[in-house]
């Protein structure tokens, strides 16, 4: 078996400023009041995933997956601790990341592929399908600082499933999609996940977790607190199935607007 991602004892901190302004800190350090508050959005968090394996990130709003994520694609590096990961890694983690809002969307198609690591000449020849795959008629043309999060997270994911990846990673990007388009991303994901890609997948719906993971990993106040089968994962979260296919949501979360779809 291939370790396609590795993360050792990865530690990442944010700062919490109280004060907005140079006067309200200066008073606040005139009163002895504390001005910012230093804390680990990712906290010693070791884990390992092998080839093939799908992945569903779980946990409460602020728990830290999509700093985690962030961590696994590369964009945040950690504050110590260590990340390696394998091949070429894919996906969306957040919606409009990597586009130019000045440029058209077909100008940004060729951005955010060429981010992703894809050359003109595959771009080129992948284009008609992510263009159909986003589905933004003549919109195409326009300048995506007029797109609705809908439009930009259709455009970034038809490009990242377009791409040949190792790991294939997804946020928040679905959750603003249409419910048709969840449809068509939910059938890609699952295509990706049986051809054997390494999926990594921050989810607050159980039923998607179920149906596309065959691990979850869970985050609570930055720690790994859980790490392994799907449905026990899913009970020690408590989140309620019941409502998994309306959307209302399971015991703390949002659901992520997926509904039952994905
Ligand atoms: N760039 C940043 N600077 C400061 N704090 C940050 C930054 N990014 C995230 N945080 C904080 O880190 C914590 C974890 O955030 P993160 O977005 O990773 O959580 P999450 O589990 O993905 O949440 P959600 O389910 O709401 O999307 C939160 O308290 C958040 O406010």
């Amino acid at each position: 078996m291939t370790t396609m991602i590795k993360v050792d004892n990865a530690t990442k901190s944010f700062t919490m400023s109280y004060q907005r302004s140079l006067k309200q800190i200066a008073i606040a350090k005139a009163t002895g009041r504390k001005t910012h508050d230093v804390f680990n959005a990712v906290d010693d968090v070791t884990f390992s995933v092998q080839e093939g394996e799908s992945i569903g990130l779980m946990g409460l709003n602020g728990s830290g997956k999509s700093t985690l994520l962030k961590l696994v694609s590369g964009v945040m590096r950690p504050d110590s601790g260590s990340v390696l990961t394998r091949g070429r890694i894919a996906g969306l983690i957040a919606t409009g990341a990597g586009f130019d809002p000045q440029l058209s969307g077909r100008d940004n198609l060729y951005l955010n592929a060429a981010i992703l690591g894809m050359s003109k000449a595959e771009t080129q020849k992948k284009f008609d399908e992510i263009v159909d795959f986003a589905d933004l008629g003549k919109f195409l043309d326009t300048e995506v600082a007029y797109y609705s999060s809908g439009m930009k997270a259709r455009l970034g994911f038809a490009v990242a499933i377009n791409v040949d990846a190792d790991i294939f990673i997804a946020d928040e990007a679905l959750a603003v999609g249409d419910r048709p388009f969840k449809r068509k991303c939910r059938k890609r994901m699952d295509e990706i996940v049986k051809s054997g890609v390494t999926m990594f997948y921050v989810s607050h719906a159980p039923g998607s977790v179920r149906s596309l993971c065959s691990r979850v990993l869970i985050l609570d106040h930055g720690k790994l607190a859980y790490d392994g089968d799907v449905d026990e994962g899913i009970r020690f979260l408590h989140y309620d199935d019941d409502d998994d296919d309306n959307g209302k949501g399971a015991k703390g979360s949002t659901d992520d607007g997926l509904g039952a779809d994905i």
